[in-house]
């Protein structure tokens, strides 16, 4: 696709931006809708294949690919009303908002395909799945780090609802730095030791040779202080609490 456009310039808007404009090859157009006008401008002012249009309308009109980057309950006033083309392709990356109902609110014949990429497409890093699989669209995200289609919307709100872990994942980490300090450790010791441990254990996750529900035991000695903590408080109360938080996740996605 050589002309892309973007109804919705936040976070992620921006990181597919930067994605496609940053890692050098053959960059395509892109046409950003003016609202969140700070980063628009700013992305406008570093690339110059990046141009601002008047309206979500005139982004529809000058893109081949259009991305739909908003947030759940703005999709109706950024969506109703615009014409879209049947020979356009439009890719949904709204979280909890099925393609039906997508399609609904555009009156569209144009396929229309749902996608959930991270933040890492900014440096091409993040595999990201589709829904249905379509071949421009998946080579756009293949390009920005990889691509995974599934079948159907049931699977990619799993999908989608595992995406939603990431910041408790943060958050256990600064909650372990916290722990720390509270035992008389300086905050930015505790700050870099946590880093550099869970640096470590991203880094364990490119060995692909063993299912990930072996890995805590080959990383533990046997009654060791690993095990303790992992019995201790990631015990089956602990773990069924988190399937229950997803469930309710997935509850609300469908
Ligand atoms: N952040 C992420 O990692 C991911 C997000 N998503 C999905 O992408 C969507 C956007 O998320 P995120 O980027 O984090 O959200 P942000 O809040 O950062 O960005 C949403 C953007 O949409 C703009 N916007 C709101 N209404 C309209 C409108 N009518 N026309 C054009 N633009 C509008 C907002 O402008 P203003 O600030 O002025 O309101 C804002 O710039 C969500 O639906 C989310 O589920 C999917 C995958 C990953």
């Amino acid at each position: 696709m050589r002309r892309i456009g973007i109804i919705g310039v936040g976070e992620i808007g921006k990181a597919i931006v930067e994605g496609l404009l940053s890692g050098g090859g053959a960059s395509p157009e892109v046409f950003l809708s003016p609202r969140g006008a700070r980063v628009a401008g700013e992305l406008s002012e570093r690339f110059e294949d990046v141009q601002v249009c008047a309206d979500n309308q005139e982004v529809v009109d000058r893109s081949e690919l259009v991305v739909i980057a908003v947030r759940r309950q703005d999709h109706h006033e950024a969506l109703a009303g615009l014409k879209v083309d049947d020979d356009k392709t439009v890719v949904s990356l709204m979280a909890g908002v099925a393609i039906d109902d997508v399609r609904r609110t555009l009156a569209t014949g144009a396929p229309i395909v749902r996608a959930i990429p991270l933040p890492a497409v900014r440096e091409r890093r993040s595999v990201t799945v589709t829904c249905p699989s379509h071949p421009a669209v998946d080579a756009l995200f293949e390009h920005l780090g990889g691509a995974m289609s599934v079948a159907d919307e049931n699977a990619f709100n799993v999908f989608s609802a595992l995406t939603g872990t990431l910041t408790a994942h943060y958050a256990y980490l600064a909650t372990l730095t916290s722990w720390a300090t509270r035992h008389g450790i300086a905050p930015d010791v505790a700050d870099q030791y946590v880093r550099c441990l869970f640096q470590n254990v991203g880094r364990s996750l490119n060995d692909e040779s063993r299912p990930l529900h072996q890995l805590a035991a080959v990383h533990e000695t046997p009654q060791g202080n690993n095990e303790r903590i992992r019995t201790t408080w990631f015990d089956p109360a602990n773990a069924a609490a988190l399937g229950e938080a997803l469930d309710g996740l997935l509850a609300d996605l469908k």
